[in-house]
Parts: structure tokens; sequence; C-alpha cells
């Protein structure tokens, strides 16, 4: 986490920038140096969402390519939501870390432990998806559980251990839920969340960040894709955002 506490403080941001490009080759190449380039000063990460290259011709060189554009000290999380048993995991740790580059990843733990603990690397991010944004998800995320609590709440609780024994490890909780959010930093107060939502699919950030910081004021990466890709302006788009949050946030980082 050491890179991310170092970005989060020299930045005094919680902005991820997400990259989920869209549009006809030329438009993307250019579009995606604008966004890293012009969001960069803002950004406490990136995180490019691996099915967006991997739907393009040459889409792993893309990415390769935009990884490397990010300037250094800022963390990339390469978002592939990947979840497969240990063995298989590891080659998906071995693209993500050593092929494309990135800080860290985001992982599926509907396998298990398993699923999870390959990307733990000393000084990588593993962010497991706990309590995810999107409403259908919820059919699923939100069974009861016979021994008590819902899957999502099992599916963070794992994320704690696995963090108190390999370190890195944090969630992914989307930010269209404030309560859940809530719910989400009483079972694990120290962990990092990565949280997609805001922007696009109508996020509430105030409520996200009442319901999320700690009590230091930080503990929470707010990831925006489109709403900045769209953006005629993404450095001013991102500069509200992180200002947004200097005047939401009970303290500084
Ligand atoms: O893991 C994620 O990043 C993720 C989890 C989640 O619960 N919801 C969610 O939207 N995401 C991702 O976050 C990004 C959200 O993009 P926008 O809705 O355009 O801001 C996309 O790349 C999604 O795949």
């Amino acid at each position: 986490m050491q890179k991310l506490l170092n970005r989060v403080q020299a930045a005094n941001s919680l902005l991820c920038v997400g990259l989920d490009p869209v549009g006809d080759d030329a438009q993307v190449a250019r579009r995606l140096g604008e966004v890293v380039d012009q969001t960069s000063e803002y950004a406490a990460a990136f995180k490019p969402n691996l099915a967006f290259f991997l739907s393009r011709e040459n889409g792993v060189q893309l990415l390769r390519e935009t990884v490397q554009r990010v300037p250094e000290g800022i963390p990339v999380i390469l978002d592939g939501k990947f979840g497969d048993i240990a063995n298989t995991a590891d080659h998906y740790a071995r693209f993500a870390y050593d092929i494309i580059g990135a800080d860290g990843v985001t992982v599926n733990p509907y396998m298990g432990d398993d699923a999870i603990v390959p990307f733990a690397r000393p000084g990588k991010l593993v962010f497991a998806l706990a309590k995810t944004s999107n409403k259908p998800a919820h059919s699923l995320q939100d069974v009861a559980l016979t021994r008590g609590g819902s899957l999502s709440d099992c599916a963070a609780t794992i994320a704690r251990k696995l963090d108190e024994a390999h370190g890195g490890i944090g969630l992914v909780v989307g930010a269209t839920n404030a309560e859940a959010v809530a719910r989400m930093r009483a079972l694990c107060p120290e962990q990092w969340f990565l949280v997609p939502g805001v922007g696009a699919q109508g996020g509430d950030l105030a409520a996200t960040l009442r319901a999320g910081l700690r009590p230091d004021g930080s503990g929470l990466l707010i990831n925006t894709s489109r709403a900045l890709w769209q953006a005629e302006d993404a450095a001013a788009a991102a500069r509200e955002l992180v200002e947004q949050m200097h005047q939401l946030r009970p303290m500084a980082v």
C-alpha cells in the first residue's frame, strides 16, 4: 500500500481515474493520452478496465503503453475482476504485474481464498469485489447466510482476514448504496475500498465519503470513468471532483 499512501498524500486526492476507452482506434489512442496527461495531477490512482482493451485489436499492447504513460509514483490498478483457481490465478497475476506492469488488480472472490491469494505480492494492491455498484448483482450479494450476515458481508470478511495474513488486500464497494458502504466500513474498519459508481452511475459522492471514510479521512479510492472520458475538459472535471472531496472530507489525508 505504500505507493498508494505516498501518492494520496502527494496529490492530496482520493480520485481514481478510470480508463474505459471507447471510440475508433485513432480516437482511443489520442483520448487515452489526453485523459492520462490531463488528470495525472489529480489522480491518486488510475484504473484501466481490461475488457475495454481486450475488445480491440492490439489491446494488450495499447494497455501496456497506457500504463507506461502514467507518471512514476501513481499506482495503476488493472480492473480485470480476475477470479479463477490458484494455478490459473497465478497466470493472471503474472499477466497483470509482469506483462502489463500494474501495481494492483481487482479480483472476484467467488471461488474463494485461492482466487485472491496469488495476487497478493509485496507492494501490490488487490481489491476484492464485496458489494458492487450494479443493482442486479444484489440478488446474489444480498443473500442471507444461515450463519448470519449476507454473501457480501462474507466476501468483506474474507478480504479482511486475507489482508491480515498477506497485506495489501482491499475491497471493491459501489458508491450507489451509501448504507452498504457504511456496513462494509463497519466490517472492515482499516482496509482501503475502491469505490466505483460516482459519475455515470449516479453515486452520491458526499454520502459515500460520509459512509466510508476512516477516521483519518482516508481509505477510499473514488473511481469515475465515463464522466472523465466524456468530459470536454478532463483536467477541469478531475479538479472539480478533487475539490468536492476536499470540501466534504472531515480531515486532510
Ligand atoms: O471493479 C470495478 O471497478 C467495478 C465494480 C463495481 O461494483 N462497479 C463498477 O462500475 N466497476 C467498474 O468501475 C467502472 C465504472 O465506470 P463509470 O460508471 O463509467 O464511472 C467500470 O470500469 C466498471 O467495470
